[in-house]
């Protein structure tokens, strides 16, 4: 059977040449990456929604004011629940509905990213049956539009200080929703500003005067038909953000704002009539909210990275520039090692953060259904799992894609690139669902119960079951045939569990010394987020590992090998230090794997414009001129630019009340 090889009439002859080069069939390629079924689907989805002109942007959001793009994508957003029944297979399937989302609406922001992304998902894990009947079902329905407001002026992270308070009123059966000083205000919920009627709201828990701690409530804050807000509430706008603009991230406080008792989410933790309250059976089991996120983030980082390298790497071959061989004419860019060094390690990335995401998403799936139980034990486990993927991937992600935006030269600075709006969006995620060095702390903190489980001979749970083995001492890679990368994925596992075995001992000396345990772990905070994120890039190797391993397909194997490959060693190199400090590894060996990099990057040189292929993204959800799959580029880059506000005439009038006059009086002086 012959390859598909997303050859298509009107395509730039260059990019043709480049695809016919495949060694695998896109189509089988983005099969692995995205699961057959939903790859199926983001194709016909794709082709749907070019069809459906309602969904098409009025005009590039590069243009825009902040208000015309609320407006553009409020209306696309309705447009989108309009025709989704004759777009999607499924809309309760989240993954589905995000893939229409990208490719109709893109991702600055709409007003139903809140109330999707963690309004629903904290009223399925938290409220209890009769509350999923009052609110979960006008959510999905539609009749209401939810925001998620933890996040205080004066306090994200830590959760322990939040200051709204939600007293309860024996007396009327009420909560008495209150913020209490400035820095209380709830601060940074997505589309509270200015679009959400209800919140599920972060508070305080107050019972005859004892805190327990803070809980969710349910907040309706404006007015269903008036959009006003309702008496006691406080709600705005907190203005222009770096990107992700088409979202309105809001202010909300209150004034003695009173709800029903039956507002507080009530499926774990409980207060009844006589104001007895009912303990969760796991502590953090109100935090689900943002595991979800922290879990869905993953394939999502690795979709913004894996769209810069689509953009970055189809422009390096449509871009001519220098020549490598004196008088034999241009060469394109990517055929730069130096290029290539930029660009392949950035796809190899892309991928295993969607293998990642993929088996994480199934690792909450089984949690979920757990707690529904009221089984919580591998609550911890995905806590620190999460956290740890969230900080890596998304820090590696936005390097990345830096890495890809300077690949592009000039063009890549340009809005035209669509690479800015990717990264703006993408860079936010070091910072939500937890700053990234705070969650990599938490899983510092699991690594060092690990530990101390580890010495007792036994394992905390199968992630950290490789602390159990011995060390080796020295590293085989380059000493055993050439081909073989086991000692590749052994070298992270050692890297990590050393690292972790060195602070664990480290944190004990100093408390053997006397120095308390909270001290000693400040001391020690670098190293421990260090061992934090050793950990986890361990954890992705491995899961590359496995994906490879578990493809079918002989083509599609090698094509993914080779990026696994080229991971392990530009990983390795990145993090080399850490196997020079015991001398696991010899220089030699370092020089090893840099060769065995600079060949791979050959190696992968031929199948790189499918190996962005076969992420299938559409023109429409790319937004990028850069990157269109025709490669087309200069003819679309010299119209886009003539779409700047700023060509509606050929002099704008800031000219004539400035320039002109200073001008004038120069030219006037030099007469004197
Ligand atoms: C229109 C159609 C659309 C369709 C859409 C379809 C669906 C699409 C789905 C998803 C899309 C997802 C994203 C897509 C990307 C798009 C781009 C833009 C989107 C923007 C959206 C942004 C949303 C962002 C929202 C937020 O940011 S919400 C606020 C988040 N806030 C935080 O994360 C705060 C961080 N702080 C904390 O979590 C905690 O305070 C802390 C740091 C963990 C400490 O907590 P605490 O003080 O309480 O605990 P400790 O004392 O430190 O620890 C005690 C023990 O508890 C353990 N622990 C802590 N947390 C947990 C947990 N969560 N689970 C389990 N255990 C936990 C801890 O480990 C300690 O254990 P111990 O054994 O050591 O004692
Ligand atoms: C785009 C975007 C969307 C958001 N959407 C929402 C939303 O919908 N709902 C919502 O409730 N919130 C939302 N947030 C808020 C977000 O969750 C918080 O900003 C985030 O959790 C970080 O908290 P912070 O701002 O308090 O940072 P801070 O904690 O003030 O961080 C500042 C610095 O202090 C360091 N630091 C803080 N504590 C510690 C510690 N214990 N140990 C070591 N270092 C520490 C951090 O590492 C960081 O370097 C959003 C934020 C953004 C940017």
């Amino acid at each position: 059977m012959p390859l598909n090889k997303e050859i298509q009439p009107g395509d730039n002859d260059e990019l043709t040449r480049e695809r016919l080069q495949a060694t695998f069939d896109t189509q089988q390629m983005a099969a692995a990456l995205w699961g057959s079924d939903l790859a199926r689907k983001r194709r016909e989805l794709a082709k749907k929604v070019d069809k459906l002109t309602v969904l098409h942007d009025s005009k590039d959001m590069s243009f825009m004011t902040r208000e015309e793009k609320l407006s553009e994508n409020a209306r696309k957003v309705v447009q989108m629940f309009a025709h989704v029944a004759d777009i999607v297979e499924d809309p309760s399937d989240d993954a589905e509905m995000f893939h229409l989302s990208s490719n109709a609406i893109g991702h600055e922001g709409h007003p139903f990213g809140v109330h999707f992304v963690m309004f629903i998902p904290a009223l399925k894990a938290q409220a209890d049956d009769e509350q999923r009947e009052k609110w979960l079902m006008p959510a999905l329905g539609l009749q209401l539009i939810g925001t998620y407001a933890q996040t205080e002026l004066g306090h994200g992270t830590n959760l322990r200080a939040l200051e709204t308070m939600a007293t309860f009123d024996k007396a009327t059966d009420e909560f008495v929703i209150h913020t209490p000083t400035v820095t209380a205000l709830k601060w940074w919920p997505g589309s509270l500003g200015k679009s959400s009627n209800h919140a599920v709201v972060s508070a305080n828990l107050i019972i005859d005067g004892k805190s327990y701690g803070h809980h969710n409530f349910m907040v309706q804050i404006r007015d269903e038909n008036t959009h006003k807000p309702l008496k006691g509430i406080t709600v705005g706008d907190i203005g222009p953000k770096m990107a992700y603009n088409a979202s309105d991230n809001g202010f909300l406080g209150f004034d003695h704002h009173r709800i029903p008792r039956r507002n507080m989410l009530m499926r774990h933790a409980k207060v009844d009539k006589n104001g007895v309250y009912t303990k969760p059976p796991h502590a953090k089991i109100g935090y689900s909210a943002m595991v979800h996120v922290r879990s869905v983030m993953i394939g999502h980082q690795g979709m913004f990275l894996g769209s810069a390298s689509t953009i970055a790497i189809r422009y390096s071959l449509v871009r001519r520039q220098g020549e490598i061989k004196e008088g034999s004419g241009e060469v394109k860019i990517l055929d730069y090692q130096t290029q290539q060094h930029r660009l392949f390690p950035q796809l190899a990335r892309a991928y295993v953060f969607m293998f990642a995401g993929k088996e994480v998403r199934e690792l909450y799936q089984k949690v979920l259904s757990d707690m529904e139980k009221g089984e919580t034990t591998l609550l911890a486990d995905l806590h620190a799992l999460t956290s740890g993927l969230k900080s890596v991937v998304t820090h590696l992600c936005v390097a990345g894609m830096e890495q890809c935006r300077m690949a592009c030269g000039g063009h890549g600075y340009s809005r035209a690139s669509g690479i800015p709006e990717i990264w703006g969006v993408a860079v936010g995620g070091c910072t939500y669902e937890g700053e990234n060095m705070v969650m990599l702390l938490q899983l510092a903190r699991y690594l060092m119960k690990a530990v101390k489980e580890t010495k007792k001979g036994k394992s905390l749970g199968r992630l950290v079951d490789y602390l159990l083995l011995p060390q080796d001492r020295h590293s085989l890679i380059g000493r055993v045939p050439q081909g073989e990368y086991g000692p590749h994925l052994a070298a992270f596992e050692h890297i990590a569990r050393r690292q972790i075995f060195k602070v664990a001992d480290e944190l004990t000396k100093l408390q053997d010394k006397g120095m308390s345990k909270e001290i000693a772990w400040q001391k020690k905070a670098v190293e421990l987020q260090r061992a934090a994120r050793l950990h986890t890039r361990f954890y992705l190797a491995a899961c590359f590992h496995r994906k490879v391993q578990s493809v079918v397909d002989g083509r599609i194997r090698e094509a993914l090998a080779d990026l696994y490959h080229l991971h392990l060693n530009y990983e390795l190199l990145d993090m080399v230090n850490y196997a020079l400090e015991d001398a696991y590894l010899k220089a030699d060996q370092v020089d090893f794997i840099r060769e065995d990099m600079y060949r791979l990057l050959e190696t992968i040189r031929p199948n790189a414009i499918s190996l962005v292929d076969a992420f299938e993204f559409s023109d429409r959800e790319l937004r990028s001129v850069l990157g269109r799959r025709d490669g087309h580029v200069y003819e679309n880059l010299y119209k886009w630019a003539k779409e700047s506000e700023l060509n509606r005439a050929d002099v704008l009038p800031y000219f004539d009340k400035y320039l002109k006059p200073m001008m004038l009086a120069a030219r006037q002086r030099s007469n004197i």
